[in-house]
């Protein structure tokens, strides 16, 4: 056993879990529990009172929360140690919406000015976009943004963009392209104008295969189009750490934004990778988003534990996994801009804690990352939401809702509302036997009948959500939204002792990937693999089965 589920403290909690009552008792017996359970900070409302808790777990799981050092281990990567400890490197990703007068060192400088350089070449560069200074290779301005990359350099800028899509400027319109499959560029490119597209292409390494077969597509079409390569400086730029080779590849060096190791991919929507965004929302608004991340820096930086938005759902996410067997997690967006949020925190969540060995190389015996899914609401209700009220296994929710829509109309916010508060109300209260039946008693059905419907009617309850409200979607609120559960995936990496920040797992992947792809090639003979991937090589190269 490691020391971790050794300790009393983890004793401790899974007693508790097994005697703590229903949560309609809980909420019966304190009608305080909202306020007692609810915390309010950087434009967000979290309530968390519907949660498998009470006041014991609570200070249990605080208790587990120190005897981990969390706070030292915050401390650490808002310090920038090298926290990172497979790849030596610091973690640092709150350094790039830090403010200007900010000390901040890595690798023995202080990396703050950096950063203002960089936001700086970005502003400049997407004024002069938006202003029409930048001009294609016609003399036309620039209407259509390609941007390219996967992981982290895609899924960021894309969802970040779509939520807020009432704040873009008029005028341009971004399509993102992330997979190697050709399909998705050749549709992302039909309609397309070479004189009037602009390619950024993000890949912090460089390297990444589907970036750059997609980029390498990109500039074929250019060039067929009209453009030549004189006029590619004009209509590709790039954003990486590996600015060498970037410029091997033929991106202008002066079209080059730089970012660093110590930002991860998947947390770098704030770095340079972030220029999409930037050019559909504009530089201020952007500048809102970083700020709206700040602010919950600093909250989970200096907020005691007890009242530390991350760290409370940091820490009832281990509840669940560790506690009460649950292996998913579903995020649940009641607003429509949202709808790509849950595919961004399970790349987030999943990449980050979906690991088996501790620091020390101890392998875990205790479950760590959970499956991160979900989707928008009101549309699960009519789906999976089956599965949550009355299915076998427990899926702890988070409700995401601002109060204030974007386009106001009729009814619309009042029933969206209405569903997303039923929802985490069912979920928490359930239904039982005898509530089922007295729904039946006035039909005109036999007894029989009566008993079996109503038996199939019963829901449990105590089914877990938390619920996060914000006045109105903005650059600040999803910001703050977004750095929120960052905060929350680092919590839990820090109770588990692995390495948030690595992802040797995606490794083999791709080394087999480029092997089989010598071998379909025919580079290289296939007949030694297993005969599972010998025969499907073989079926490829046939092309039919
Ligand atoms: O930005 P890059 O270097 O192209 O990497 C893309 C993505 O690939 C990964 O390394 C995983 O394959 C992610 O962590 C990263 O965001």
């Amino acid at each position: 056993m490691t020391h971790l589920t050794q300790s009393n403290t983890w004793q401790q909690l899974i007693q508790n879990a097994s005697v703590l009552p229903h949560m309609r008792e809980l909420f019966a017996q304190n009608p305080q529990r909202f306020e007692q359970l609810s915390v309010k900070d950087c434009g967000l409302l979290l309530d968390y009172s519907k949660n498998r808790i009470n006041d014991e777990t609570l200070s249990l799981l605080f208790k587990l929360a120190k005897e981990a050092n969390l706070s030292d281990k915050i401390a650490a990567m808002f310090n920038g140690d090298i926290i990172n400890n497979t790849e030596g490197r610091a973690v640092l990703h709150t350094a790039l919406r830090s403010k200007p007068e900010q000390v901040i060192m890595a690798e023995g400088k202080n990396i703050v000015p950096e950063v203002q350089q960089t936001l700086a070449k970005m502003q400049q560069f997407v004024e002069s976009v938006q202003d029409g200074h930048w001009k294609g290779y016609t003399g036309k301005t620039i209407t259509d943004i390609v941007s390219i990359g996967i992981g982290g350099s895609f899924l960021g800028p894309k969802i970040v963009s779509q939520a807020l899509r009432p704040y873009w400027v008029k005028g341009l319109n971004c399509h993102f392209v992330a997979n190697v499959d050709a399909t998705s560029i050749c549709e992302k490119l039909k309609g397309l104008d070479a004189e009037t597209t602009l390619f950024v292409m993000s890949s912090k390494s460089f390297g990444t295969q589907e970036t750059l077969t997609n980029t390498l597509s990109a500039k074929d079409w250019f060039l067929a189009n009209g453009g030549s390569q004189t006029d590619v400086a004009k209509h590709f730029v790039a954003v990486t750490s590996n600015v060498d080779k970037a410029t091997e590849f033929g991106i202008d060096a002066e079209n080059i934004f730089p970012m660093w190791d110590w930002v991860g991919g998947r947390y770098s929507l704030w770095s340079a990778i972030g220029l999409p965004i930037a050019l559909l929302i504009g530089f201020d608004n952007f500048t809102q988003l970083l700020d709206g991340a700040h602010q919950m820096d600093t909250h989970f930086a200096q907020t005691p534990l007890e009242q530390n938005m991350p760290v409370i759902m940091g820490m009832l996410s281990v509840l669940y996994g560790n506690f009460h067997d649950a292996q998913s997690h579903v995020v649940l967006t009641y607003d429509h801009y949202l709808r790509g949020l849950p595919a961004y925190f399970q790349q987030l969540d999943m990449e980050s804690n979906g690991k088996s060995v501790m620091l020390d190389g101890t392998q875990v015996d205790f479950s760590t990352g959970p499956v991160i899914w979900g989707g928008e609401g009101t549309n699960g209700q009519h789906a999976y939401h089956q599965l949550l009220h009355q299915g076998t296994a427990l899926i702890p929710a988070d409700f995401i809702m601002p109060l204030q829509s974007h386009n106001p109309l009729g009814e619309h916010h009042n029933q969206l509302a209405s569903n997303c508060f039923g929802q985490t109300q069912a979920l928490m209260q359930g239904r039982t036997y005898d509530e089922a039946y007295a729904e039946l008693a006035e039909k005109d059905i036999p007894e029989a009948e009566k008993s079996l419907i109503s038996q199939h009617k019963v829901m449990s309850g105590n089914k877990p959500s938390n619920t996060l409200l914000m006045d109105k979607l903005t650059p600040t609120t999803l910001g703050a939204l977004i750095a929120l559960y960052e905060h929350r995936t680092f919590v839990q990496g820090a109770i588990w002792q692995i390495n948030s920040f690595d992802q040797w797992g995606v490794e083999l992947g791709k080394v087999l990937g480029n092997d089989v792809l010598d071998r379909i090639g025919a580079e290289k003979d296939a007949s030694e693999l297993d005969c599972s991937s010998n025969a499907l090589i073989n079926l490829y190269r046939q092309g039919q089965i």
